[in-house]
């Protein structure tokens, strides 16, 4: 019952340039507060199954389950909402808009849910910079910050509408060793102290080694 996401039977068939079954009967669950990480190798299939995840690909067979709500056969505008309220996403190109200060890179969100007013939301934003200790941060513009700070302002992005799980593409894949830390340090305090869920594709074995669990990932299969 505690579930945060619950993918059952997934299998995905790309049908060109010849028909091709990417994966292969995917199971498994993520808890509340749990920290888990996806690995495998070049291929294996790991996008795939996250841009299903984050429900941005309906072209699947099986189900998956958002918060114990079957997510699977509903609609592209209720899947949009959806995506923008319970799920961050944080990927290893941080798409910041340069011309944006970063509070507003931040608020955009929210604003896009349209549940709060401007003033909430900006409130909110603040709280979620002063959490990442970027709060000095605010009124630069995008471009103007390092890229350390780019991809700390990208999970308070990500924080914004207070999601149930983060989804990570390799999340640290541009950063220097010092800021990888840096992010592994705030994902692992989401998680222990917010009890938010996170899931993380990455080739980083010392990183996925310090998550809750590691899922491999073989030949469109997941193999433990
Ligand atoms: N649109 C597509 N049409 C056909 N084949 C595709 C398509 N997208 C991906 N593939 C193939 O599906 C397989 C899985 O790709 P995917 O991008 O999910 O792998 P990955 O594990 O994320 O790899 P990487 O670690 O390099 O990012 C690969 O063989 C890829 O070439």
């Amino acid at each position: 019952m505690n579930n945060v996401l619950e993918a059952r039977h997934i299998n995905k068939y790309f049908k060109k340039p010849t028909l091709y079954h990417v994966l292969k009967d995917i199971n498994f669950e993520i808890k509340k507060g749990e920290f888990v990480s996806i690995m495998g190798k070049s291929g294996c299939g790991k996008s795939t199954l996250l841009y299903i995840l984050s429900t941005m690909d309906t072209d699947y067979e099986g189900e998956l389950l958002l918060n114990n709500e079957l997510i699977t056969g509903q609609d592209r505008d209720y899947l949009s909402h959806i995506r923008n309220k319970h799920i961050g996403f944080v990927f290893q190109f941080h798409y910041l808009l340069s011309e944006f200060s970063v509070l507003e890179n931040v608020m955009l969100p929210a604003k896009k849910l349209a549940e709060k007013s401007e003033q909430e939301i900006k409130q909110d934003a603040i709280e979620k910079l002063k959490m990442l200790n970027i709060e000095h941060l605010a009124n630069k513009r995008a471009s103007n910050v390092s890229g350390g700070e780019k991809q700390r302002i990208a999970i308070a992005r990500a924080l914004i509408n207070n999601p149930s799980i983060i989804m990570g593409d390799e999340p640290t894949g541009n950063l220097d060793s010092y800021n990888s830390e840096n992010v592994f340090n705030i994902f692992k305090q989401l998680s222990a102290d917010h009890n938010l869920s996170l899931l993380v594709v990455t080739h980083d074995e010392d990183f996925a080694k310090r998550t809750n669990r590691i899922i491999t990932m073989e030949d469109g299969r997941i193999i433990s």
